[in-house]
């Protein structure tokens, strides 16, 4: 019978996201708190039909990138099917590792996603982490090789492939510095609930690097302030490990959400002034994700995240109700 293996990593969100100078390299050093969400990528690999590596996509039946599609908001033509492909880089940087080369391999990567794309929620990072799990033990079950990388080894082929893959391995909390890839995990007491959210994508994307090139412009002439400090605040990492009443921990967290990506993604996009605008009951605090478009709303429960997800619905807005950290494993 032939082998197949597949494998999930999350989106994300930043809980805070502070952004210092650009380096010559063009990358930020910044503080990131990241949380994973309960939206997650798959990649599964199988055997392919010729030698090296090929691909194909689909959308997961129950996500907000289900109803985008259907309503024409989002194509998955898209996504580039080839080694551009998050996916594929993850895949190969495996392979390399294990001292292959791609014409030693016949590998399909099917990619099933559910995260909004060029969203702010790191889906193509979680396709090259779910991918590099995948051809990790798929290389082993099929014989290829002996032995799989172990998770560390992991980890620093990730940070190459882009500032958000390391996080994408690991899951849960992580505190991120360097570029986002330095990740010190956030234990949590497993009394602790997870945060309840509703994530309202958009029906445009942004680019990442363009949201960055927006906070240099505004920064160089006085639009936006420089950063406090790259350091995520103790006084969040408290508030997320309390065990004080849920109300109480939810709105001392909020008090600390902060993104300077927040202002020049609504500065390329203003109309998503108008979304972190919308009252409901149950809504503690609206802000950008990452470098946007999408917009999360944390809420003071499941059922008013329930609630809000279904107004927004109603409405004709795309959005989907979310548990961070994620707990289901991956
Ligand atoms: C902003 C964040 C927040 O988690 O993600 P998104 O919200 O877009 O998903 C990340 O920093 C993005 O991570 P990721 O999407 O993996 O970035 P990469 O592919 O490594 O970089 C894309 C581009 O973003 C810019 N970039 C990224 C990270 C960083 N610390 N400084 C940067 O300036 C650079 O212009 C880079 O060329
Ligand atoms: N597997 C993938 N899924 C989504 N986008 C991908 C993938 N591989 C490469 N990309 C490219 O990366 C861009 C941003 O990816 P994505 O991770 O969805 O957004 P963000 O960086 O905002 O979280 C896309 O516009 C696409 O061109």
């Amino acid at each position: 019978m032939s082998v197949q293996v597949s494998k999930t990593a999350p989106g994300k969100i930043n809980l805070f996201f502070a952004v210092g100078d650009v380096q010559e390299n063009g990358y930020h050093p910044v503080a990131s708190l990241y949380s994973s969400v309960s939206l997650l990528e798959k990649v599964t690999v199988s055997e392919g039909i010729s030698q090296g590596i090929s691909q194909s996509i689909s959308i997961a039946v129950e996500s907000p990138l289900a109803e985008m599609a259907a309503s024409g908001a989002f194509d998955i033509a898209s996504v580039p099917l080839d080694e551009k492909n998050l996916a594929y880089r993850g895949a190969l940087a495996v392979i390399d590792a294990q001292g292959l080369s791609v014409e030693d391999v016949s590998l399909h990567l099917h990619i099933e996603k559910a995260v909004p794309v060029a969203g702010g929620m790191g889906g193509g990072s979680a396709d090259a982490a779910a991918a590099m799990a995948a051809v990790n033990e798929y290389l082993v079950r099929t014989g290829v090789v002996a032995t799989e990388l172990s998770g560390e080894h992991l980890l620093e082929l990730a940070a190459p492939l882009g500032a958000d893959v390391p996080f994408a391995l690991q899951g849960g909390i992580s505190v991120g510095l360097g570029v986002g890839d330095q990740l010190t995990p956030v234990e949590l007491s497993e009394a602790i609930q997870p945060l309840h959210l509703v994530m309202v994508p958009a029906s445009f994307g942004l680019s990442t690097p363009h949201v960055f090139a927006e906070l240099d412009r505004g920064r160089a002439v006085g639009d936006y302030p420089s950063t406090n400090g790259l350091e995520v605040p103790e006084a969040l990492l408290e508030a997320l490990r309390a065990q004080s009443a849920p109300i109480a921990r939810i709105c001392e967290i909020a008090r600390y959400i902060e993104n300077d990506l927040a202002a020049p993604a609504c500065a390329l996009a203003p109309e998503l002034k108008k979304t972190l605008a919308i009252q409901h009951e149950g809504i503690i605090s609206s802000f950008v994700s990452g470098s946007g478009p999408t917009i999360a709303f944390l809420m003071d429960s499941a059922e008013s995240a329930h609630q809000l997800e279904a107004a927004l619905k109603r409405k004709g807005r795309f959005a989907v109700a979310v548990e961070a950290p994620s707990r289901i494993s991956f």
